[in-house]
């Protein structure tokens, strides 16, 4: 029930864009509300990374590709700012020396956002923070179903001999029974594997695959069918890496493959999530010293715009 009307973005029509706070999409500071519907909070950590760092700075790019956003979604009609309080929780504080410690630290940032009663949208990271933030999801609600956008599998075992890492959160997650193994999916896989038997352990740890080619042999509107059919019934968490684009849409990323999809493939696909019972989201492996032109920041404050119009619109019963 919400009291009192949301405080939302800074107007741009007074305040310039360009001058405005460096909040996601120009939003209060969650100190600045009574209390968060939904809280944005930054990730910044790369220290799980395999090849490219640099999205610990993701944070900081997908909110200044976020300034230009605007109030109303008409592919939607829903005003995700004006339905629910949205806040940015600025940057957790994460040991970039210490992994196993960078994750307990974010497990239990989440938890406590999460306890305040605000949904968490988190952007910037790598793939290895889906694994702590999985882990404060399933304590509440019991096994989520994943709803994994990549063009990787991400259930990789080691690197290195190291079971912590970006190639590996869903596969220590679905050991961990995490994961829902019935409704769980991965969205826009592509790229060369390690060996054919990637794909099978993949099976076995609970995931359904519709790759990148798939958008093109099939089409958004029958994929989104098959993705509401798997994920229907349960909780559901949406992690984002951002190279599921192509680099031609998303340059800026540590572990780019050819052969992706268009964001305008991932936003209508996002946007057949209304009605879904999402509980949770992020945005990862944005890395800005690899991105030209706002690209991959822009896509990705876009897609936290979709995302956060579903939750508007599921809490409207829109
Ligand atoms: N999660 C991302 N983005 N990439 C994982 C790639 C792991 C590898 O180097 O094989
Ligand atoms: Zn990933
Ligand atoms: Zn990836």
């Amino acid at each position: 029930m919400q009291e009192q009307t949301p405080i939302g973005p800074v107007d741009a029509t007074r305040v310039p864009r360009y001058a405005g706070p460096a909040t996601f999409a120009r939003l209060p500071r969650i100190d600045e509300v009574s209390r968060a519907d939904v809280a944005v909070l930054g990730v910044p950590f790369d220290s799980g990374v395999s090849y490219r760092p640099g999205a610990r700075f993701g944070p900081g790019h997908v909110r200044a590709g976020s300034k230009l956003l605007r109030s109303y979604n008409p592919a939607l009609d829903a005003t995700p700012f004006g339905t629910q309080q949205v806040a940015d929780a600025g940057d957790i504080g994460v040991n970039p020396f210490d992994l196993g410690e960078a994750i307990e630290t974010i497990d239990r940032e989440v938890t406590t956002l999460r306890a305040d009663g605000a949904q968490l949208l988190t952007i910037g990271g790598d793939h290895t923070i889906a694994l702590p933030i999985l882990r404060s999801l399933a304590r509440d609600h019991g096994p989520v179903a994943v709803l994994h956008f990549d063009a990787h599998l991400d259930t990789w075992d080691t690197y290195f001999g190291a079971p912590y890492t970006h190639g590996t959160p869903f596969r220590r997650a679905s050991e961990e029974g995490l994961i829902d193994v019935e409704r769980s999916l991965h969205m826009g896989i592509r790229g060369p594997l390690y060996s054919k038997q990637d794909l099978e352990d993949d099976a076995v740890l609970g995931f359904q695959v519709i790759r990148s080619d798939d958008y093109e042999i099939d089409g958004v509107r029958s994929i989104v069918e098959r993705m509401r059919r798997r994920l229907t019934g349960g909780p559901v968490y949406v992690s984002v890496d951002i190279d599921v684009l192509d680099p031609a849409h998303a340059p800026g990323t540590g572990t780019p493959e050819a052969g992706g999809l268009t964001s305008r493939e991932l936003l209508n696909t996002l946007r057949g999530l209304v009605g879904l019972d999402v509980v949770g989201a992020d945005i990862v492996e944005v890395s800005p010293p690899y991105d030209h032109a706002e690209l991959t920041g822009i896509a990705a404050a876009h897609v936290g715009y979709e995302l956060l119009s579903v939750l508007a619109l599921n809490r409207t019963g829109g």
